[in-house]
C-alpha cells in the first residue's frame, strides 16, 4: 500500500467524505484495518499461524484435564505429559512467528505513511506552507508516525490473537460449562463498560499531546532558525519559557492519557480476577456436588484464562488504538492537504530545447550581439562558455530556430493575483522579457515584485491574466516545464547543508567538473573554494551559514548559471556585494543576459542602468516601462523611486565594516 493510494484520503474532498470526525472505536479499528490493506497476505499468514498456535494452546487444557483425571486412577501418564510439552513448544514457535509478521506489518504501515507524508509535504500547494508551521509538519512525519508504529505493531497483534484465542476458548467453554461462562461474560461486560467509557478521553488527550509535540518542534525550529536574533535580544529565557509551556502542555496531556489508561487496568484486572474467583468458587461447589469432575474445573479454569487474558489485552489494544488515532488524525490532515495538481507531460518542442543549450554558444552569440556591448567581458565569456557543451547534440541546431522564432522568453498579460482573494497584490501586470535581454523590475517595497517572481515560478496561479513562456501559455506547458526553463536567485539565497559541489550541481547533478569550474570562475568563487577546507567537497553548514551573505549569493548564482535556464530571475543579486564584486557581477549578468532572458528585481541604480528595459510597478500595476533616461523624464513614479530611498545609489565604495551576516531566516 502507498499512503497516496485509495487507503488514505489524498484530497480534501476525499478527506471530507472519510469518517475523520467519527471517533467511535469501530471506526478506529476500521481505520487500522484500512491502513493494513497492502499487507493482507502477511496478515493472513500471521492469522493462520495464530490460529494454529491457538489450536495448540486450546488443546493443552484438554490434555491437562486427562493428565489430572488419570493421575487419580494410576501412574503418571508420561506420553500425555510429553504431548503437553510438544504442544507448548509448537504453540510458542507459531506464536512467535505470527507475532513477528504482525509487527512487521506495523512497520510496513508506518513506512508507507512516511513515504506518503514526505512525498506530500514536498509537493503541497505553496499556500499550504504559508498556512502551516514547518516544525509541526515535520513532527507529523516523525513523532506521530512513531506513536502510530507502536500502536499498529502492538495493537494489531493483540487484537488478532486476542480475538482468535478468545473465540476458540468461548466455544469450548460453552461446551464445558455454559453457566460458568455466563458468569464470566457478565464480569467481562462490566469491565468493557468501564474501558469504553474511557476511550474517548484517551483519544482526546493523546491528540492534545501530539499537537503539543508538534508545537514544540515548530517553536524550537523558530528559535533555532533565528538564533543570532534570539541571542542578540537576550531572548533565550523567553524562548525557553515559550517552548517550556508547550512541554508542560505535552506533559499534562501525556499524564492525562496515562491516568485514563491506568484507570482501565483495574477494570481489566477486576474482570480477570473476578472471573477466576467465580470459576473457582462456583466450579469448586459443582465439583463437590459431583456435577463436574476436577478435570473439568481445571480445563475450564485454563479456558477462562485463555478467554480473559486475551480479552484484557484486546481492551488495552483498543485503548492503544485510540491513542494512535490521535496521531493518525494529524497524519491524515497532512495527507488531505492539497498538492500541486499533476499536469500532462508536454512533448519536447524545438523552442524549448533550443533555449537550454544556449550557454553552450555563449561566445558565438556574444559576437553576433547587436547591441554594442563592451568587448572585453564578452570575449572572456566567449572562451569560457564555448567549452561548456550543449545538453544535447541536436540542441544547437534548434537554438537558431528558436532565436529566430522570436517569441519572448516570458510574457505577462494583465496578471491579477492576491494571496487572499480579498486583498489583491497584483492588479494588472503586463510586460515582456525578450530573449537575450535584461529587464529590471522596480517598485516600492510591497509593490508585488517578489510575488511576480513567485507567479513566474508557478508557486501560485494568477487569479486572472496569462503567463506565456516562449510564446506558449504556462498552463499548457505544465509546471515542470515552466520551472525547467527558469532559475531563480532570490534574496534568501538558499544554500543547503552539504558540500559546495552538491549545492552548485543541485539543478544539474550530472554537470561535469569542467562545467562546475567554469561557473565558479564566472561568479568569482575561486578564492572561496581555495579557502574552504575540502574545497569543492568541503561541507557548508546548515543553510550555508558558514559562508558570508555575498558568498551565499554567488553560490546561488553559480548554481543558477549551471542550470542554463532560458529565463533567469534575480532578486537584486548585488545586494550583499562590495563595490568590486558588484561591478564584476554586473558584468557577468550583462553577459548572461546575452544568452538568456534576465528578469531582475532592482533596488540599485547600477542594476537598472544596465538593464535593456525597466518595468515600474506601483500598487500591483505596471505603470511605466522604458530606459532609465526615458523614464526619468516620462514617469513621475520612477523619478520618485530614483530620487528617493527605493533605488539606492550604486555602491561606489565598499561598506566600511564587513558585517558578518546572520543566517537566513534572521534577515
Ligand atoms: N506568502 C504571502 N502571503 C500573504 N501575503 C503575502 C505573502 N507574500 C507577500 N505578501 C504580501 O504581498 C504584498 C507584496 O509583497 P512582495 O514581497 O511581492 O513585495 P515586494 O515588491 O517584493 O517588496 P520588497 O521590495 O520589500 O521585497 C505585500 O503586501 C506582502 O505583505
Amino acid at each position: 500500500m502507498t499512503a497516496t493510494s485509495r487507503e488514505v484520503p489524498t484530497s480534501p474532498g476525499e478527506a471530507r467524505s472519510s469518517p475523520r470526525g467519527d471517533r467511535s472505536t469501530r471506526t478506529a479499528v476500521a481505520t487500522l484495518f484500512r491502513l493494513t490493506a497492502g499487507h493482507r497476505s502477511s496478515i493472513a499468514v500471521a492469522t493462520a499461524l495464530t490460529m494454529a498456535g491457538s489450536a495448540l494452546g486450546l488443546a493443552q487444557p484438554l490434555v491437562a484435564k486427562h493428565i489430572v483425571d488419570k493421575s487419580g486412577q494410576g501412574p503418571l501418564a508420561w506420553p500425555l505429559l510429553l504431548l503437553l510439552t510438544v504442544l507448548f513448544g509448537a504453540e510458542a514457535a507459531t506464536g512467535a512467528v505470527g507475532r513477528f509478521l504482525l509487527e512487521r506489518t506495523g512497520e510496513g504501515v508506518v513506512r508507507a505513511l512516511r513515504h506518503g507524508l514526505v512525498a506530500r509535504l514536498l509537493r503541497l500547494e505553496m499556500r499550504e506552507y504559508d498556512r502551516h508551521r514547518s516544525g509541526d509538519l515535520i513532527s507529523r512525519v516523525t513523532a506521530d508516525t512513531t506513536l502510530l508504529r507502536e500502536v499498529v505493531a502492538q495493537a494489531l497483534s493483540d487484537l488478532v490473537s486476542g480475538a482468535l484465542v478468545g473465540a476458540g476458548a468461548l466455544v469450548l467453554m460453552v461446551w464445558l460449562d455454559p453457566l460458568l461462562l455466563l458468569l464470566i461474560a457478565l464480569t467481562i461486560a462490566a469491565a468493557a463498560g468501564v474501558v469504553f467509557s474511557l476511550l474517548k478521553g484517551i483519544r482526546a488527550a493523546s491528540e492534545r499531546m501530539q499537537n503539543s509535540v508538534g508545537a514544540i518542534c515548530a517553536d524550537l525550529e523558530r528559535a533555532l532558525g533565528a538564533l543570532p536574533m534570539v541571542r542578540v535580544h537576550r531572548a533565550e529565557d523567553r524562548e525557553a519559557r515559550r517552548i517550556g509551556e508547550r512541554v508542560e502542555s505535552a506533559y499534562s496531556a501525556g499524564v492525562r492519557t496515562a491516568k485514563l489508561a491506568s484507570m482501565m487496568s483495574p477494570a481489566v484486572e477486576l474482570a480477570v480476577q473476578g472471573s477466576f474467583l467465580l470459576v473457582l468458587v462456583i466450579g469448586g461447589l459443582r465439583v463437590n456436588g459431583r456435577a463436574n469432575s476436577l478435570g473439568d474445573l481445571v480445563a475450564f479454569l485454563l479456558y477462562a484464562s485463555y478467554l480473559v487474558l486475551p480479552l484484557s489485552s484486546a481492551f488495552r489494544a483498543v485503548g492503544l488504538i485510540q491513542r494512535g488515532m490521535g496521531a493518525y488524525q494529524r497524519i491524515e490532515q497532512v495527507l488531505a492537504l492539497p498538492v500541486e495538481p499533476a499536469e500532462p507531460v508536454e512533448p519536447a518542442e524545438p523552442e524549448e530545447y533550443g533555449e537550454y543549450g544556449e550557454y553552450g554558444e555563449y561566445g558565438e552569440c556574444a559576437e553576433s550581439a547587436d547591441r554594442g556591448q563592451s568587448a572585453k567581458p564578452v570575449m572572456r565569456e566567449t572562451t569560457a562558455v564555448r567549452e561548456h557543451p550543449p545538453r544535447r547534440a541536436e540542441e544547437s541546431g534548434r537554438n537558431e530556430h528558436s532565436r529566430r522564432g522570436g517569441a519572448p522568453a516570458l510574457v505577462l498579460r494583465d496578471v491579477h493575483f492576491g494571496y487572499d482573494p480579498q486583498r489583491p497584490v497584483l492588479r494588472g501586470v503586463s510586460f515582456d522579457v525578450p530573449h537575450r535581454r535584461q529587464v529590471a523590475l522596480v517598485g516600492r517595497s510591497g509593490a508585488g515584485k517578489s510575488t511576480l517572481f513567485a507567479l513566474v515560478a508557478r508557486f501560485y496561479e494568477p487569479d486572472a491574466g496569462t503567463l506565456l513562456f516562449g510564446g506558449r501559455p504556462a498552463t499548457e506547458l505544465g509546471r515542470a516545464h515552466c520551472r525547467a526553463r527558469i532559475a531563480v536567485v532570490d534574496q534568501n539565497t538558499h544554500v543547503m547543508h552539504g558540500s559546495l559541489r552538491d549545492n552548485l550541481t543541485y539543478a544539474d547533478p550530472d554537470a561535469d567538473e569542467h562545467q562546475v569550474r567554469r561557473v565558479i570562475e564566472l561568479t568569482q568563487l575561486e578564492e572561496m573554494v581555495a579557502r574552504l577546507p575540502g574545497g569543492l567537497s568541503g561541507a557548508l553548514g546548515e543553510r550555508g551559514n558558514t559562508l558570508s551573505a555575498g558568498e551565499r549569493q554567488r553560490v546561488a548564482l553559480a548554481r543558477a548559471l549551471l542550470a542554463r535556464p532560458s529565463l533567469l530571475l534575480l532578486d537584486e543579486p548585488t545586494a550583499h556585494l562590495d563595490a568590486l564584486n558588484e561591478a564584476a557581477l554586473t558584468r557577468v549578468m550583462k553577459d548572461v543576459a546575452q544568452e538568456c532572458a534576465v528578469l531582475v528585481i532592482a533596488h540599485r541604480l547600477s542594476t537598472v542602468q544596465h538593464a535593456d528595459r525597466i518595468v515600474v510597478l506601483e500598487d500591483g500595476r505596471t505603470v511605466a516601462s522604458g530606459h532609465h533616461e526615458e523614464l526619468l523624464t516620462t514617469s513621475p513614479v520612477y523619478r520618485r523611486l530614483a530620487a528617493g530611498q527605493m533605488l539606492r545609489a550604486a555602491a561606489t565604495t565598499p561598506p566600511a565594516v564587513a558585517v558578518r551576516p546572520a543566517p537566513p531566516g534572521t534577515q
